[in-house]
């Protein structure tokens, strides 16, 4: 069953179109990011599937129940990483997690969910003088309380410094392996790139792709540079230029340079090799994201 489905979904605020006939399917189980840039209607997206907002045409279904009709179904199945979130200065770590255990009628240990989002240390302090960061941190946990179906998590890395980071990603696949869907939204293209199976990618409202990323690079010959150090350089280098997926090749010394698609990769090393080359090593670069993201949205 699909955790997600989109159906014909647009927005508008007065005359701001923010979102227009967003029809997507997430699959359970599935990590899929929300690509886009500022203003893309990511966060519009995840408001209609809260039910925090109502679009102005189409419907969304969690997990075959109504997001508008039936919330409270939805709501119950769900943990969330908001936008804006709202914490209680005076209260410590621990007792918003005690707090959320409780609302969720959960049972799990609060020190145990804030050592997950490496804030135990501080479980006792009020959270009154936390950083942006630290707050992130307890509200990730708070959204990981009774173990739900489906997180949904909006912009879930910003603000936090690159071990807040990396402990994200960790979460985010052990959520996944315990079975949850994880939706996020971002636009740290190396975040979504290191944990998701697929990922949509909006612009001005529009899903303009959707895909594993390897396969929009493919999708836009957004390629590869392969180079190889050979023995020595073949003669006839025009049968690795005539593979489907290669667009050039260059010799210098006995360095090859290869541009092609991800997927001509492996053909272009044979054919060197059928060419009579001996392949004594090989590194590839890939396309940085930026330019795969510019190549979808239009942005430089
Ligand atoms: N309450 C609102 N009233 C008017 N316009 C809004 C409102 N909420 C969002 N918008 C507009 O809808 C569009 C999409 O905004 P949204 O916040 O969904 O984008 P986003 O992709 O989450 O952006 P960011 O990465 O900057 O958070 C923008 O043009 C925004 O100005």
């Amino acid at each position: 069953m699909a955790a997600i489905e989109f159906d014909g979904v647009a927005k508008r605020f007065g005359s701001v179109r923010a979102l227009e006939d967003l029809s997507l399917s997430v699959e359970a189980g599935e990590v899929f990011g929300f690509l886009g840039p500022n203003g893309a209607g990511k966060s519009t997206t995840i408001d209609i599937l809260l039910d925090y907002v109502r679009p102005t045409a189409g419907s969304v279904r969690v997990f075959g129940a109504d997001a508008q009709r039936e919330t409270r179904a939805v709501h119950e199945r769900v943990g969330v990483l908001p936008d804006a979130y709202h914490t209680y200065d005076h209260l410590t770590a621990r007792q918003h997690l005690a707090f959320a255990v409780e609302a969720r009628d959960a049972d799990e240990r609060p020190l145990a969910l804030l050592d997950r989002v490496g804030l135990a240390y501080e479980a006792d302090r009020p959270v009154e003088g936390f950083s942006k960061g630290m707050t992130q941190r307890l509200v990730l946990a708070m959204a990981l309380v009774g173990e739900p179906d489906l997180l949904v998590l909006d912009e879930p890395t910003t603000g936090l410094d690159p071990n807040g980071a990396r402990e994200m990603r960790a979460v985010i696949r052990a959520e996944r392996d315990r079975g949850a869907t994880v939706f996020f939204s971002s636009h740290i293209l190396e975040q979504v790139e290191a944990v998701c199976d697929r990922v949509g990618i909006l612009s001005g409202g529009e899903l303009v792709a959707v895909d594993s990323i390897e396969e929009l690079r493919e999708a836009v010959g957004a390629g590869t540079t392969l180079t190889a150090t050979v023995d020595r350089v073949p003669t006839d280098l025009d049968r690795v230029r005539a593979l489907e997926g290669v667009f050039a090749v260059s010799a210098d010394g006995t360095t090859l340079t290869v541009s092609c698609t991800e997927r001509a990769k492996k053909p272009a090393l044979d054919a060197l090799e059928a060419a009579g080359a001996s392949i004594e090593g090989f590194e590839t670069e890939e396309t940085p994201l930026e330019e795969l993201f510019a190549a979808y949205t239009g942005e430089a």
